[in-house]
């Protein structure tokens, strides 16, 4: 495939009330343009919306029906991401018809990874046939479900993406890519190109989280406070033990599974170091984990900014932490980007996620797909009166059909029986097409039923069939005393639609007209 213009659309876990747009020009595989970037923000209300929904979503906890905030949740975030992409498209100088596919990943409202003998749950709001429409452009959407529904952690899924950046900028075979946002997920190349991934721990979240609770402001900006305090090393190296951290990958996390509470006592400053430092320490826990060690990571996502965190990372996490703009990176682009680029591999059916980066048992290609109606495309309509059309349809169907099995003949066909008066007692209706004759209808009037009516009927048609060639009948019914009629006049059933009427089935039967020749 050639490449192809993409936006990719992210908002993170950490609510920081915008949205990252990217646009990456890709065939899936490699990066051949970066376009433009922007953090376009949500409006004020659809920020309060969000913060109400992940609490909702958090007291729901995938248990009962998903709650009602959600629709109007939904709708906004999708209407606000289809905007912020019209804003940046034009801006780049190009229009929504040079966008071969928008990659919305939606906002995680909640993420459970999976359990032994418990598959994993995962929900992010975006309605993609929503944005779909708005912008008249096809959208990836909905990226985690299939990849969770098959038995994987659903996350982290920019490993393929990573593996691309550090193919791209041609970086040292010890080096590995870390994200920091309000988790933080690595990716790491084996020599010989394979990939491992997983969520290491918190990276801002709860960063962000206690410094609000002290009304501080929105995040550790400039990691001022950390910088500024003193890490409380007793109560790290405690938190150090959770399990979690040392734990063989696949692995992921929910934005609210590490908390602050445990440095709450702390002043701002030194619980802020604290933080800072087990985010770190976490990242070393992880590649503890790896097959052999990277000395370098590239570190993007908004941790990127934050002084602190990369001096912790040298210090606690024991690696070389380069800016991930020292490889002409864009730190804050490197999710939108991914989404981008996962929406291009959708498109054309290449797998997203690989048993080393979720843990799913063989590759998933993952991402829903919808085709927006574009000018020209063909339009559908329903009607329950069918006519103006037909005729051309069934014109052209015959004449297919016509071309590798020959002529249908098809040609109707009534068999009636009167009483003396003229009335009507009995009568069958079908045609013959091919080598089959079908009665469709067969109606025998009530004080004339049990007196071989019917059989008269069908041995009448099934002459007549015999001589338009017909080397076989085929008839159907869902009551009981046509099924022994039919059964009488040598018919034997051949298949059923169960509950096809009031728990009554549809049986339908069929008889040889050779055998009937010779017998
Ligand atoms: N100048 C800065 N100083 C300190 N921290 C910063 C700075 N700039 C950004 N951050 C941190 O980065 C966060 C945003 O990170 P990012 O946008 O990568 O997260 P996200 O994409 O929402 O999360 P995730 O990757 O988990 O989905 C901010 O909330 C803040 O904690
Ligand atoms: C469930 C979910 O949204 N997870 C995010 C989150 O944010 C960082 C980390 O946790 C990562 O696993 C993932 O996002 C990135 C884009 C990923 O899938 O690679």
């Amino acid at each position: 495939m050639e490449p192809i213009w993409a936006v990719g659309l992210m908002t993170g876990t950490v609510l920081d009330g915008y949205i990252d747009v990217a646009l990456l020009k890709t065939d899936g595989e490699t990066i051949t343009e970066f376009g433009s970037y922007e953090l376009v923000p949500y409006p004020d209300e659809t920020n309060r919306l969000l913060e109400k929904t992940l609490a909702e979503a958090r007291a729901w906890a995938f248990d009962g029906p998903e709650p009602d905030i959600f629709v109007e949740a939904e709708a906004a975030i999708s209407r606000a991401q289809a905007d912020a992409v019209c804003n940046v498209v034009e801006a780049a100088g190009l229009t929504m018809a040079d966008i071969g596919i928008i990659g919305f990943h939606g906002q995680t409202v909640l993420h459970r990874a999976p359990i032994p003998g418990r598959i994993g749950a995962t929900r992010q709001l975006g309605d993609g046939r929503l944005m779909a429409q708005l912008l008249g452009t096809d959208v990836a959407y909905d990226f985690r479900s299939a990849d969770i529904a098959a038995g994987g952690q659903g996350a982290p899924l920019s490993a393929i993406y990573h593996k691309a950046l550090l193919a791209s900028a041609g970086c040292p075979k010890d080096t590995a890519v870390l994200n920091l946002g309000g988790v933080a997920n690595v990716t790491w190349i084996s020599g010989d190109g394979q990939i491992a991934a997983f969520d290491t721990g918190p990276a801002n979240a709860p960063i962000n989280d206690f410094v609000r609770s002290r009304g501080a402001g929105d995040m550790d900006r400039d990691g001022a406070n950390a910088l500024a305090g003193t890490v409380d090393e007793p109560r790290l190296a405690e938190r150090l033990t959770i399990p979690y951290l040392s734990q063989p990958y696949p692995k992921s996390l929910d934005r609210f599974d590490f908390g602050y509470d445990w440095v709450e006592d702390l002043s701002l400053e030194d619980g802020a170091a604290t933080l800072t430092a087990f985010s770190a320490a976490a990242v070393g826990a992880g590649l503890d984990t790896l097959p052999t060690r990277p000395t370098r990571l590239v570190v993007c996502g908004g941790g990127r900014w934050n002084p602190a965190m990369m001096k912790m990372l040298e210090t606690y996490a024991k690696v070389e932490a380069v800016a991930a703009e020292d490889h002409g990176w864009r730190s804050d682009a490197v999710e939108a980007e991914c989404f981008a680029l996962l929406a291009v591999r959708t498109l054309r059916g290449l797998p997203i996620s690989f048993p080393t980066t979720t843990g799913v048992e063989t590759p998933q290609c993952g991402g829903r797909i919808v085709r927006a109606n574009r000018p020209g495309d063909p339009i559908l309509t329903i009607t329950d009166a069918p006519v103006d059309h037909w005729q051309t349809i069934h014109e052209d169907l015959f004449a297919y059909n016509a071309a590798f099995v020959g002529e249908p003949n098809r040609s109707e066909l009534q068999v009636m029986l009167h009483d003396q008066k003229g009335q009507v007692i009995a009568g069958a209706f079908g045609f013959t097409i091919w080598n089959y004759l079908y009665i469709q209808w067969l109606w025998v009037a009530e004080k004339h039923r049990n007196q071989g009516m019917a059989i008269r009927l069908l041995e009448a048609a099934e002459k007549r069939a015999q001589k338009r060639g017909c080397t076989g009948a085929w008839i159907d019914t869902f009551s009981e005393s046509g099924l022994a009629a039919y059964r009488k006049a040598g018919y034997e059933v051949f298949g059923e639609l169960p509950d096809f009427a009031a728990g009554q089935a549809r049986i339908f039967l069929r008889k040889s007209l050779e055998a009937t020749n010779k017998g």
